[in-house]
């Protein structure tokens, strides 16, 4: 079967009337036709999208969209380390990085394997060394480990190690990123110089953010200690300008350009995690990535999970035209996890062009956005539940919880999940708020007019991934699933999921703007905003 982007805008139309709540009346078994399970640390992860107005035709229609986009071969190319990045000419090798089994994988013809390996096994014996006290800092042991990265060398390392608190048995991790001297300084104040150690994360060890953070944390660690580049590591892929900051190669913990910075985590950027939940915990964390792998190598494209999490996504996006997503856990640890899948998803899919350069013929990728659950309830899922635009939701919890001794919230917790899912699909119709309002006394006009405003269209959609525990291992399987989600959409819409060409323009022009902003040079080359916004900045 042909299918184009127009035939699946064609059937979104075709069923957009039709109720969800009746694809489950005529078919019994609905839910385990439109869920699928694999195994999950101590049990079963399960992902449900029967509450979306997907039915077999429709699955049919998804499943032969991956199949003519040539899916199999394009994620066979990936994992082999062909250079389907074609706009950087690089390879995609992410997954080698949690390559535990250590099947070689060949980047111009030398197997990339005992490189990773041996970085793996270096990360190993410096984080453990931190840990156990054997690198020291000038005072004494190690008490906490500033993280000063932006971006992908940020926001996985922030989500994981906000994600895995209750493993979380090493020294305090502290996180900057933004240019604002008001993250370094807060972060800096109240800690002691001689027993920190500062963590400089860029790929390419030129950003500026990073950069202009990693000077401010020399100079500040230089007021208080005689070596200040002795409490200095570098996670990076260009040893060159590492060397260059003072920092030796023995504190440099590099990686290849085929690992693109929002799939770093699994590597040197994942080091902060690995100094806080120790290398075994690590190591479940990759084991965890690495079963999602072979799941997504092995399973049927219709039991696949990353590929059916996608065909939903495409079905909401480039059939239904719903232009955002949101990501709601009901898990306050993974607190995080929108701003990570912002990027992971927006700066991967976030494109126009085709892979050729040739315009897309569908949208690009969606708006993620989102919160953990219940605090969104009490936000923004007014406008989910009663908004005039349809606002597909994944729901995501953990079966059990962390705190035995309150079993009793964490039910409340599911329950809400749970709930939230239930009334997004079944709505509340007039009859029904009319007839609440009847019980509360009213009638006639004002009791109708009081009902429009508790009815819920409902025939909203959602999906609900379940997992066992929020383990290192699952937090790994979840990542993993988004990645390969990211990519399976971005095969589809036949874009290069892996540059970020779009962030350049912006940076350039901060550059040039830079000496303006500092009053050195004029501003008359600019438009007639920004000349009046530096304007305003610089007068007094
Ligand atoms: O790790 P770095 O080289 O410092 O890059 C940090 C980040 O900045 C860039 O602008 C890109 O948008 C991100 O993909 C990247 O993760």
């Amino acid at each position: 079967m042909t299918v184009d982007f127009s035939d699946l805008q064609t059937q979104a139309k075709a069923v957009k009337s039709r109720r969800i709540t009746d694809l489950f009346t005529q078919d019994p078994k609905r839910a385990q036709e439109f869920s699928t399970r694999i195994p999950s640390d101590g049990g079963e992860m399960l992902f449900d999208f029967s509450k979306t107005n997907i039915d077999a035709a429709t699955m049919e229609m998804l499943l032969a969209l991956a199949r003519n986009a040539n899916l199999p071969e394009r994620r066979s190319a990936m994992f082999t380390g062909e250079a389907i990045n074609e706009t950087e000419g690089r390879a995609v090798l992410h997954t080698a990085l949690r390559n535990l089994a250590n099947r070689p994988i060949y980047v111009n013809d030398e197997n990339v394997m005992p490189g990773v390996l041996a970085t793996l096994a270096r990360m190993e014996a410096f984080a453990s060394d931190v840990r156990r006290g054997t690198f020291q800092g000038q005072g004494g042991k190690i008490t906490d480990v500033i993280n000063i990265g932006i971006g992908g060398s940020d926001l996985g390392p922030v989500m994981a190690t906000i994600a895995m608190a209750p493993f979380h048995d090493g020294p305090r991790i502290h996180y900057v990123s933004n240019v604002d001297g008001a993250h370094i300084s807060d972060v800096l104040e109240g800690l002691n110089a001689e027993t920190t150690l500062v963590l400089v994360a860029s790929k390419t060890f030129t950003t500026i953010e990073t950069m202009t953070n990693a000077q401010t944390a020399r100079d500040w660690m230089a007021k208080t200690v005689s070596d200040s580049a002795a409490q200095f590591a570098a996670l990076s892929s260009a040893e060159e300008k590492t060397g260059a900051f003072g920092i030796p190669p023995n504190r440099v913990f590099g990686f290849e350009d085929w690992v693109g910075g929002r799939y770093s985590i699994w590597g040197p950027i994942g080091l902060p995690l690995m100094i806080a939940i120790g290398a075994d915990n690590f190591h479940e964390f990759l084991s965890g990535a690495e079963a999602m792998d072979r799941h997504f190598c092995e399973a049927d494209l219709a039991e696949n999970l990353p590929v059916l999490l996608a065909l939903v996504g495409i079905w909401h996006n480039q059939g239904c035209g719903y232009a955002t997503r949101a990501v709601l856990p009901y898990e306050q640890r993974l607190l995080r996890l929108p701003a990570y899948l912002q990027q992971l998803e927006m700066e991967s899919n976030g494109k126009s062009v085709a892979m050729d350069g040739s315009r897309l013929d569908a949208p690009s990728g969606p708006v993620v956005w989102g919160e953990p659950g219940t605090n969104g309830q009490h936000a923004f899922y007014q406008l989910i539940h009663q908004g005039t635009r349809v606002i597909p939701c994944e729901f995501m919890a953990g079966k059990h919880g962390f705190e035995p001794e309150l079993a009793h919230q964490h039910r409340l917790l599911m329950a809400n999940c749970l709930a939230q899912s239930e009334a997004l699909m079944i709505g509340r119709s007039f009859n029904e708020a009319k007839a609440l309002m009847t019980v509360k006394g009213l009638t006639g006009t004002e009791r109708d007019r009081q009902a429009r405003h508790r009815v819920f269209d409902g025939n909203r959609p959602s999906t609900t991934l379940i997992y066992p525990k929020l383990t290192p291992c699952v937090l790994g399987q979840i990542i993993a699933l988004y990645e390969h989600r990211v990519f399976v959409e971005g095969v589809i819409l036949g874009l290069n999921s892996f540059d970020q060409w779009g962030v350049e323009l912006g940076k350039e022009l901060a550059v040039a703007l830079e000496p303006i902003v500092a009053g050195r040079e004029p501003a008359d080359s600019k438009d007639g905003s920004t000349q009046m916004l530096v304007q305003f900045i610089l007068a007094d």
